[in-house]
């Protein structure tokens, strides 16, 4: 079958130039931020897609021109979207000499990055963990960078001595704060360069880089081969680099911008003074509903996200969750309404065509736990009140973790950056109280507030006993979800 090209398919719009650099050229960029680019008109503002651990995307979308296919699942309905705004793919590690030109090219006004919430390496403090061996490379200097953060100072430095145009660096992964969090890391990074070569480079960079917050949200699942099948019996050309996703999107950005930037609004973005509100929203009431959904339903034996939430003892932890727990812990935007939200949110999620793999969304929680689930716990502890239902989310995390398997005894994958940390510091899988203990001594996760909560860590064993019961085999019906009290 012929191979989807501009020439197979002609009539796909073209970007004149590029624009915009994107660091992790993941599927969720391509599903979000490129779509978005290309219905506000691409004209200058190519994209400029970078990858950054190996070259399988790169070697996915340069035969076909940096087109790929959005297909686009909807409960009773698929699109398909071939997108254009791919103007050019490079993997960094290959060629670092070509990604610091483009960093630096006074054309390129907007750096993004979608690196996953561990590709910013943050230590327990969330400021750049300064013992990484691979950031003390970076910083070292003398070969091209690795990481994203590296990527990112090594190119602002090559603009600062080039260009010196300013630009503008927006962060679309799902952190708590995610603009403010990656200009302290590039803060940090400078800082930690010898005096002479990193106050000149912050002095730059805080008057010519700007670094907007934003909420991004659209469920992209991983792509599967039948994906790809669907696609090439729908279009009539094989795709290697299709993407998933539901027909949602929402964009909302902080309107701060260091030069001009694609208009995005008129594709359907927000763009705000503050997006803070906007963003704890989605991160406590939909990724914390997401994670607790992933580990409550993984330890069930749901393979999906939408099987998980057609269980109703899990959809009622869910709901628990979002209106016990998240919303009263919120500022909620205004015009928006809280109830009706949560309610899109499970009915997103109840979409089984997407087959969001429970694994999947679990995968990387030291990560993700502490801005989906452990912001709501800490905000309703200071409000003198029981967080059952997120404390609910985070125990199945730790009987995720302890057990390694669901309830009919199938192993679980522990895909995730401190994996080997976290399986010691559960220790016997068959000891609630060491489980919750143990991995309460995480400070990367933790922190060294939360392990101090009595009452959290009562709650937590509470939890976590049944939890283990269950995956033990001790309990036989599929009572997941609990009540508080009984
Ligand atoms: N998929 C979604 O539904 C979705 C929705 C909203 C936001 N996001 C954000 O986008 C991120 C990426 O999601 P995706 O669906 O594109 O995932 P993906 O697995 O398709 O891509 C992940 C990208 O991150 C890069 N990466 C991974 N680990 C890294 C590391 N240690 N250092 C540097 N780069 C690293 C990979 O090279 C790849 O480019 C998520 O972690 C999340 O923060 C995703
Ligand atoms: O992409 P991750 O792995 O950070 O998180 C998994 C999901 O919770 C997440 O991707 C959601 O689908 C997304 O945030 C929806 O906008």
């Amino acid at each position: 079958m012929t191979r989807l090209s501009r020439a197979a398919l002609p009539g796909v719009p073209a970007a004149s130039r590029t624009g915009i650099v994107h660091l992790g050229l993941g599927a969720f960029h391509r599903a979000h931020q490129a779509v978005y680019t290309e219905d506000a008109g691409p004209g200058e503002w190519g994209i400029c897609g970078v990858t950054q651990r190996s070259a399988t995307v790169v070697d996915q979308l340069r035969p076909q021109d940096g087109l790929f296919t959005v297909l686009e699942r909807g409960r009773d309905s698929v699109r398909c979207r071939v997108v254009g705004s791919l103007r050019e793919v490079l993997f960094a590690g290959a060629e670092p000499g070509l990604l610091s030109a483009r960093l630096a090219d006074e054309h390129v006004r907007v750096i993004s990055l979608t690196v996953t919430e561990k590709g910013y390496r943050r230590a327990a403090s969330g400021r750049l963990d300064l013992a990484d061996p691979l950031v003390r490379q970076d910083l070292a200097g003398g070969t091209a960078p690795v990481t994203a953060v590296g990527r990112l100072v090594r190119g602002l430095q090559a603009r600062c001595a080039s260009s010196g145009a300013p630009v503008t660096v927006l962060c679309c992964d799902n952190l708590t704060g995610n603009g403010a969090a990656l200009r302290d890391l590039v803060a940090d990074f400078c800082a930690a360069l010898p005096t002479a070569e990193g106050d000149p480079l912050a002095t730059w960079i805080a008057g010519h880089v700007r670094f907007p917050g934003t909420m991004v949200d659209r469920i992209v699942p991983a792509t599967t081969d039948a994906d790809r099948a669907e696609v090439a019996a729908r279009l009539g050309v094989s795709d290697e680099a299709v993407v998933v996703a539901e027909p949602f999107r929402q964009w909302v950005i902080e309107d701060d911008f260091a030069a001009d930037r694609p208009a995005w609004e008129t594709a359907g973005a927000l763009l705000v003074t503050d997006v803070a509100p906007y963003e704890a929203m989605k991160l406590r009431l939909l990724n914390g509903t997401h994670s607790l959904l992933a580990y409550l339903g993984a330890l069930a034996g749901h393979a999906t996200i939408a099987d998980a939430v057609a269980d109703p003892e899990i959809a009622r932890a869910a709901e628990g969750l979002q209106h016990r727990d998240a919303v009263p812990s919120l500022a909620v935007p205004s015009g928006v309404d809280a109830g009706a939200y949560c309610a899109e949110v499970l009915g997103r999620f109840a979409n089984p065509a997407l087959r969001h793999r429970t694994t999947q969304v679990a995968m990387d929680g030291s990560q993700k736990l502490p801005h989906r689930l452990l912001g709501t716990i800490r905000d309703r502890l200071a409000a003198g009140e029981t967080p059952y239902w997120a404390a609910r989310g985070v125990a199945a995390w730790m009987v995720y973790v302890a057990a390694g398997r669901d309830r009919f005894g199938r192993p679980l994958p522990l895909d995730d950056p401190l994996a080997g940390r976290l399986r010691a510091a559960a220790g016997d899988a068959r000891n609630a109280a060491g489980v919750v203990r143990g991995l309460l001594a995480v400070p990367e996760v933790f922190g060294t507030d939360l392990p101090e909560h009595h009452a959290l860590c009562a709650l937590l064993e509470e939890h976590t006993e049944e939890l283990l019961a269950l995956v033990s085999g001790k309990r036989c019906e599929n009572d997941v979800s609990h009540s508080p009290g009984g």
